[in-house]
């Protein structure tokens, strides 16, 4: 089973910029967690944070009993071999082929013999289904292969924490629903702690065993999937909805006056949080997911204090054998109440000064960081360089 992640009152600045303050939250050992936040709100900066590539000013990461913002480089170095990283575009050296670039954390950071790595290499392979495609170069696959092949590399390792970057980034709706099926399926079979950092609404609503989301300077909420999914939160809803009227501006966030304005100047049907879809179950032929029994056992023993959408919505996943284990009556009338519409100001009683003045779109630049660069930011030096 994967290893617990314990944020504890987590600060990271840069100069006098705060990125985040006082991030707390635990990622449960072997569940699958995502970390959404608009662009810009520190959310590489806490994947680094985690590993111990970035040194928060204030509070914990403990990791088996380990704090990594005070331990030692050598403890730090021991800490680092739990984790797998897949990068935003794979991070491959470009002149290696896929075996040789899959088999490289092997070569450098084991003492194992050629047979020994080929067999590991064509087994995570093989979990990726690449099987067949080692002579390949990078440049001669999709972004979709690649993605899978730094999966596989991040795999090779056995990691316990497998922190994925913005797994979605740059692929088609149809090459990421094959990804996150991907994602699901490797849970159920190595059972590692996830956290998916993404920008993607559906793999969000769809992957997760838990959501939180960076907004502010501040971890606005982490939970189980069901309680952002059925957040009223504006910050929440907009995000989840992908709609320009709310708290997130263009470069990051507006002033309260003008995000009141707009979202009440929303017509009824862009109101409220979307339904929730079920969770994405593992393919036929694997194991379940050990974690979702975990989960239901975790979460159902603290259901009580989560907001009542959330506990309705958690409920309705359980059978009828299961909510008779828990001590939960189903409803008499075999469906369970709907939430009440919220409650929204009319647009008349916004004054006009408030009223948002439409602005124009811009492209948002999108920056593509060489495969090497990241890599380096990633792993650092190789062993004995030190
Ligand atoms: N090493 C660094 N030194 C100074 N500032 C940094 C450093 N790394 C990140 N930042 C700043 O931290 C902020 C958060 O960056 P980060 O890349 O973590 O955001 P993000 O939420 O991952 O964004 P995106 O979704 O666009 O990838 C940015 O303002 C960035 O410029």
């Amino acid at each position: 089973m994967g290893v617990e992640v314990v944020v504890d009152g987590l600060s990271k600045s840069f100069g006098a910029q705060t990125i985040w303050r006082d991030v707390t939250l635990t990622l449960p050992p072997g569940e699958i967690s995502v970390l959404l936040g608009p662009s810009g709100t520190g959310k590489s900066v806490f994947l680094k944070s985690l590993v111990g590539l970035l040194k928060p000013e204030q509070g914990r990461v403990v990791i088996n009993g380990v704090d990594i913002c005070t331990c030692s480089e050598r403890q730090l170095y021991e800490i680092r071999k739990l984790f797998g990283v897949l990068f935003q575009d794979g991070a491959l050296f470009g002149s290696m082929n896929l075996f040789d670039n899959i088999a490289f954390p092997l070569r450098e950071h084991t003492r194992k013999s050629e047979s020994q790595i080929r067999e590991i290499v064509l087994e995570k392979m093989e979990m990726v289904g690449l099987l067949g495609a080692e002579e390949k170069l990078p440049g001669e696959i999709s972004g979709g292969m690649r993605k899978r092949a730094g999966l596989a590399r991040a795999l090779v390792l056995d990691p316990e924490i497998i922190l994925f970057d913005e797994p979605d980034s740059g692929l088609d709706p149809v090459r990421t629903a094959y990804l996150n099926q991907l994602i699901v399926d490797l849970n159920a079979q190595i059972d590692a702690t996830f956290l998916i950092v993404t920008h993607d609404i559906n793999t969000a609503r769809t992957v997760p065993d838990n959501i939180g989301m960076l907004f502010r300077r501040n971890l606005v909420m982490f939970g189980p999937r069901e309680v952002l999914l059925t957040s009223t939160e504006p910050v929440v809803e907009q995000f989840l909805n992908g709609r320009r009227q709310g708290p997130i501006g263009m470069s990051e966030e507006k002033d309260a006056a003008q995000a009141a304005a707009e979202l009440a100047q929303l017509r009824d049907h862009e109101v409220g949080v979307p339904q929730i879809v079920p969770q994405l179950d593992v393919s036929p032929g694997l194991p379940e997911r050990a974690a979702v029994r975990r989960r239901k056992d975790r979460v159902l023993r603290s259901l009580r204090n989560l907001a009542p959408a959330a506990q309705r919505e958690i409920l309705k996943t359980l059978t009828p054998d299961e909510l008779a284990l828990y001590g939960f009556a189903a409803p008499a009338t075999g469906a369970w109440p709907t939430e009440p519409v919220p409650q929204r100001v009319p647009v008349a009683e916004v004054p006009p000064q408030m009223r948002p003045t439409p602005r124009p779109r811009q492209p948002d630049p999108i920056v593509e960081e060489p495969a090497e660069t990241s890599r380096r930011r990633w792993f650092g030096r190789k062993r004995g360089a030190r």
